[in-house]
């Protein structure tokens, strides 16, 4: 499926603009349906973008957060995704809506993700937004070059859920949404910002082998249209 390349000027122009993009998005979701769903990523580059939404006019109550990955950490770890989300998007009037954590405390990484597959069953069939980011070795979500269920997260007939991913790039154990949850989002949007980043995408836009990209998958085989949001 194509992608499009949104650039803007700032990141305090992205986060405002993609902030309305998805809000737009989550209140057509619950106009049509009574409900809205998004699943978020985590690492330095979202938060703006969360302060940004958390502050627009929607029906909050109706929405339901989630991530696209997590590290394997309780949610007062300060490497988690939860708490970023926490502190940045589950504010202000964005303060109603209900999360979904991916992390759960259980004895190992993959009892925890069978369990916040079974706790996220009910959403996103498919995602009304997937705001995905890019790390500068090519991984999105918690798809890492090398990972240990690479392979598994990546094919398209692996049903939808959360599997582990174990990488020497991804520091603790991860928990992922897998390719064919996140890949038919209503609204698919890939956030990247910095020059450095924006090679990082022309290589992984170019030929070469899923598997040392991983952003390629999404950038080849979703069904849905890419957005790529960058800014400086
Ligand atoms: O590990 C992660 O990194 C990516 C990219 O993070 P950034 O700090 O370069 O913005 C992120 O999309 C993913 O959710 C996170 O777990």
């Amino acid at each position: 499926m194509a992608s499009t390349l949104h650039s803007f000027a700032s990141a305090a122009d992205l986060a405002d603009s993609l902030a309305d993009k998805v809000a737009d998005t989550l209140s057509a979701a619950i106009a049509a349906r009574g409900a809205a769903s998004i699943a978020v990523s985590g690492g330095s580059t979202p938060k703006a973008f969360f302060q940004a939404l958390s502050m627009r006019d929607i029906a909050w109550d109706k929405v339901t957060i989630t991530l696209v990955d997590e590290r394997f950490v309780p949610a007062d770890n300060p490497r988690s995704n939860h708490l970023l989300v926490d502190a940045n998007l589950l504010q202000n009037k964005a303060k109603a809506a209900r999360f979904v954590p991916l992390y759960q405390p259980a004895a190992s990484v993959e009892e925890a993700a069978r369990l916040a597959t079974a706790k996220s069953a009910e959403i996103g069939i498919p995602f009304d937004a997937v705001i995905l980011g890019m790390g500068g070795d090519g991984h999105t979500a918690s798809f890492f070059p090398g990972g240990s269920n690479l392979a598994e997260a990546l094919d398209a007939s692996t049903p939808r859920g959360v599997i582990t991913m174990e990488a020497e790039g991804a520091g603790e154990p991860r928990l992922t949404f897998t390719f064919s949850s996140l890949q038919d989002a209503a609204l698919l949007v890939l956030h990247i910002e910095g020059e450095g980043k924006k090679d990082v995408l022309a290589k992984a836009e170019g030929s070469g082998e899923e598997a040392d990209m991983p952003i390629r998958a999404v950038l080849r085989r979703a069904t849905s249209p890419v957005e790529i949001y960058w800014a400086p």
